[in-house]
């Protein structure tokens, strides 16, 4: 039988990520628990930028150099919709990416669920794994700020995008998360995974969110499967985005084995740190967690493919 692989994923790193596991294990079985968190409503459209952003890249539209929306795009209703003096200017909706939202909010509105939607647009995409929303019930995540001496919640693209995390994260709240349900598939998955990953994707924003939802810790932390993740964090700081604003919000030092503590040997089995924090592996297992230390810049499909195949060795090991 096929082996059956789960992937909690946020946005960039998550899908950076899977497609070097897909070319690593091209006949895995693979289903994807995505991030929706992040997701906001914009001109009355609902965009899922972690789940779109899985979708392109597996499904080769995706622009490569900054790892969200679509290759080749155009901004052409952004313009005309600024000069109706309608924003936010801050965030970059582009004409093809408009497309896929519209379609997301018409059926939507027909009635099909969030997870019923992302099966439909897969179709076009073909990602080749199987893409659920981790739950079909609005979650978002809002972040408290102070701005000119006044405290504010405001919504997580707001303080990513238009702040770009300048200002600390005083707290991380995923909003609706503790009456959502998970997705119809994602529990089922969970516990029928021959292996559950957590790929270098935000902890707290993404992977936290997706936790967050009553039932997805349980699950991950009771499966059969052996869990691995990879640390997003390399010699001390983000290897991408500013994961290190949110994880001060809830009190984790931003190095690769505090994230392994983090998230704790009650979910995780195993933890790649890269090279360069080798050092830090003895205090992952201290805490009862098997570490090994392997490169873990995902530069390319190779580099990355070579990380998916350690996270599986990995959780060979430490299912035995
Ligand atoms: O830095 C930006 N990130 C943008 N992102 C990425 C997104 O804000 C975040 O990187 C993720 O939500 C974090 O995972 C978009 C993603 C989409 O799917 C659609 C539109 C955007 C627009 C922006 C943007 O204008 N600037």
């Amino acid at each position: 039988m096929r082996m059956r692989i789960v992937v909690l994923a946020g946005g960039i790193g998550g899908a950076r990520f899977l497609r070097g596991l897909r070319s690593a294990a091209p006949e895995a079985d693979v289903t994807v628990i995505g991030n929706t968190g992040d997701d906001i409503h914009l001109f009355g459209l609902k965009v899922c930028p972690d789940l779109d952003t899985v979708m392109y890249t597996l499904g080769g539209g995706i622009d490569e150099e900054q790892g969200w929306g679509r290759r080749d795009e155009s901004f052409r209703v952004k313009s005309e919709l600024a000069a109706y003096g309608v924003g936010p200017e801050w965030f970059g909706l582009g004409d093809r990416d408009f497309a896929t939202h519209i379609v997301r909010t018409q059926m939507l509105g027909a009635g099909y669920p969030l997870s019923a939607v992302t099966e439909a647009l897969c179709t076009r995409w073909n990602p080749g794994v199987r893409l659920l929303p981790m739950s079909d019930d609005r979650v978002e995540t809002h972040v408290a700020v102070t701005l000119d001496g006044e405290r504010r919640v405001i919504h997580f693209q707001e303080y990513w995008v238009r702040l770009r995390a300048s200002v600390d994260a005083e707290a991380v709240v995923p909003v609706g998360a503790e009456e959502a349900k998970p997705a119809p598939g994602v529990l089922q998955a969970l516990a029928e995974a021959d292996v559950i990953l957590l790929p270098p994707s935000n902890p707290v924003v993404s992977i936290g969110t997706i936790l967050a939802v009553p039932g997805i810790r349980e699950a991950v932390a009771s499966a059969a499967a052996p869990v691995v993740g990879l640390s997003p964090i390399v010699g001390g700081a983000p290897v991408r985005g500013m994961a290190d604003k949110v994880l001060a919000a809830v009190g984790v030092e931003s190095t690769a084995a505090a994230v392994a503590r983090h998230y704790g040997a009650g979910l995780l089995d195993g933890w790649l740190v890269d090279t360069a924090d080798a050092a830090s592996a003895p205090e992952v297992e201290e805490a009862g967690i098997r570490c090994l230390a392997v490169p873990l810049m995902m530069t390319d499909t190779g580099a990355t493919a070579a990380m998916a195949r350690a996270a599986l060795a990995l959780a060979e090991e430490v299912r035995a």
